[in-house]
């Protein structure tokens, strides 16, 4: 079984209920088909009939429930919610209902806040920002976490390097210029996400263009003082830095560029040292390694809260889906 089918299986043996904001999106409704023929999640969708439209047509989606946040009965108690979790950021009642009935990531974030939901993806059809600033403002982070960060599971086809090709890469959405505390935060994050998720054992690579000492360079030093400060955060850990990202995953290049650590040549997580290269280095991966990109999932967050790409197919929608629900079974 492929980890995908790992993931399904554990999602069906403990049903959770995630929410799907994305009425607008027929890749929304293929999904949900998809979803609740293989019995993965119970499906909360948010639109009104006008938001639906034709999207949904020549699908059965019957097992989900479809709120209109128009008519729905909890509309207000998310209002008043919202205005609660918000005031002291200036949020009154007119605005915090403007909000949630024109943007429904909202309203998903806050069914979820008001325990009505478990789990909520998004993303398809919306931006990064715009699908993570909600869950940012509304769910927050968990305690005794400081950052939320965002990673991509990546499964490489015909792959032995990694985990048998599964790596979990990080972070490729959300954090622009992670400093060295917030790189160590996502380091150590992304290593709980990958035991989670493959119930492996984590190997985390902290990636820079240089390998112990190679290259000199600002940009060098801020991977080395995060793979110092990680360290001092789980010393338990399997992590190593600075790496490049041969010498990270390839035994042989590691045993000759870093020839005293234990994760050079075996690395199954990565931490790029900034947006531009996370994300830029997953679609590369993606597509033209032909590999799966589950994500972006955020890590950190009370609540599982995921994004997706807006390139997704309604296949990577199911699979964010099971992913999620799995989240859900972990909290
Ligand atoms: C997600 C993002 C929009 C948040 O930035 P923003 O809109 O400027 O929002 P703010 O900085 O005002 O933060 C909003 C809230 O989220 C919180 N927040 C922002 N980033 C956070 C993080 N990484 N972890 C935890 N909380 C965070 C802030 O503390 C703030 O909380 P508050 O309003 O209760 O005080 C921004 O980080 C971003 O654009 N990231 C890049 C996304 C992207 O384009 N990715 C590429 C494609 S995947
Ligand atoms: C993760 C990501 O890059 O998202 P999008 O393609 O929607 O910008």
């Amino acid at each position: 079984m492929g980890f995908i089918d790992v993931i399904k299986a554990k999602a069906k043996a403990d049903k959770k209920t995630i929410v799907l904001p994305e009425s607008m999106d027929r890749r929304t409704w293929v999904a949900a088909e998809k979803i609740l023929k293989e019995d993965l999640a119970n499906l909360v969708i948010i639109g009104t009939p006008e938001d639906i439209g034709a999207h949904s047509e020549g699908l059965d989606v019957s097992g989900a429930t479809i709120i209109n946040p128009q008519t729905y009965e909890k509309t207000q108690e998310y209002i008043d919610l919202f205005v609660e979790l918000r005031k002291s950021k200036g949020m009154t009642p007119e605005k915090a209902k403007e909000t949630i009935l024109s943007d429904y990531a909202y309203y998903g974030c806050l069914m979820i806040k008001n325990g009505d939901a478990d789990g909520m993806v998004s993303g398809a059809c919306h931006s990064t920002a715009n699908t993570l600033r909600p869950c940012l403002q509304v769910i927050k982070t968990k305690p005794g976490t400081k950052l939320v960060s965002a990673f991509f599971l990546m499964e490489v086809p015909d792959c032995d390097l990694g985990s048998n090709g599964t790596f979990v890469f990080a972070d490729c959405g959300l954090n622009q210029n992670p400093n060295p505390e917030e790189l160590a935060a996502i380091a150590v994050s992304s290593a709980e996400s990958f035991k989670m998720l493959t119930g492996e054992e984590p190997k985390v690579a902290m990636l820079s263009h240089s390998s112990k000492g190679s290259a000199k360079h600002a940009d060098v030093d801020k991977v080395v003082e995060a793979t110092k400060l990680a360290k001092e955060m789980a010393p338990e850990l399997a992590l190593d830095g600075e790496l490049q990202l041969d010498a990270a995953i390839v035994p042989e290049v590691g045993a000759s560029k870093a020839p005293d650590s234990k994760v050079a040549g075996h690395a199954n997580v990565l931490v790029f040292p900034d947006l531009d290269a996370g994300n830029i280095g997953y679609k590369l991966v993606q597509r033209l390694g032909k590999a799966e990109a589950y994500g972006p999932m955020c890590q950190g967050i009370a609540k599982p809260v995921n994004d997706l790409s807006r390139g997704c197919s309604a296949e990577d929608i199911v699979g964010v889906v099971a992913i999620t629900a799995v989240q859900c079974q972990n909290q």
